[in-house]
């Protein structure tokens, strides 16, 4: 099955500028990057990476502009009808993925298989169905789910901790260095970052 993993390679992770500079959310995005192509070809699938912008990454990228419904939606109608095995979309931002959470992503024979995210999107999905489409951003995975009804499609979900933890914004930050000791977890580390504690909750801090 073709394995795709999208990356904006231009301006990523807008949502971490407080705590990191435009080149460190680009470092970052990278060492995430590496992290999610490790798991998926640790289990024996071969990322497919489209990145919007150049970017440094251990498997050949293919730049392609095109926001992520465009993009997806073009794929999901050129492959799904024409290669039986289907399609999966694996997001960039997911450092706590292992090969054990991407199996699991594809162990399920149904129609589609969606991963939800902590917040709400959808940060993975197999797609053996032609008439499935994508709808991202806000609460995807509930359009999602709605979209696969609505074609007929069989769907299951994948309730994995560690594909359901995109990351986002400063607070997620934590659960890299607390779950991960991947390139993303040793680039938070090298730049400074490290746990602690504030009013009995796990945070990170800068020296
Ligand atoms: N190829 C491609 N990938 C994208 C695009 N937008 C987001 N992505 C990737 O899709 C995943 C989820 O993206 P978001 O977290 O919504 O966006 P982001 O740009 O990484 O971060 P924010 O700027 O904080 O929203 C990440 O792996 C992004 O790198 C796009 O327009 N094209
Ligand atoms: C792409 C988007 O990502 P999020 O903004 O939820 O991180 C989604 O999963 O719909």
């Amino acid at each position: 099955m073709r394995v795709v993993v999208p990356v904006s390679g231009s301006d990523p992770k807008t949502r971490l500028s407080a705590v990191l500079s435009p080149d460190e959310r680009r470092e970052f995005t990278e060492a995430m990057l590496a992290d999610v192509v490790d798991a998926v070809t640790a289990a024996g699938h071969e990322p497919d990476v489209i990145s919007t912008a150049p970017i440094d990454c251990p498997v050949p990228v293919t730049v392609d502009d095109r926001g992520l419904d465009p993009l997806v939606n073009d794929l999901l109608a050129s492959t799904v009808t024409a290669d039986e095995d289907g399609l999966a979309v694996v997001m960039a931002d997911l450092p706590l993925v292992t090969q054990e959470g991407i199996e699991r992503l594809f162990a399920p024979d149904a129609d589609v298989v969606l991963a939800p995210g902590l917040d709400g999107g959808t940060n993975a999905f197999v797609s053996r169905h032609p008439e499935f489409r994508v709808d991202y951003h806000g609460a995807s995975i509930r359009d999602h789910r709605r979209i696969a009804r609505d074609v007929g499609a069989e769907t299951v979900e994948v309730d994995s901790r560690r594909l359901a933890t995109d990351i986002d914004q400063s607070s997620d930050l934590a659960e890299v260095l607390l779950h991960s000791d991947g390139a993303a977890a040793d680039w938070l580390a090298d730049a400074g970052f490290s746990l602690s504690l504030t009013d009995g909750r796990v945070t990170v801090s800068r020296e």
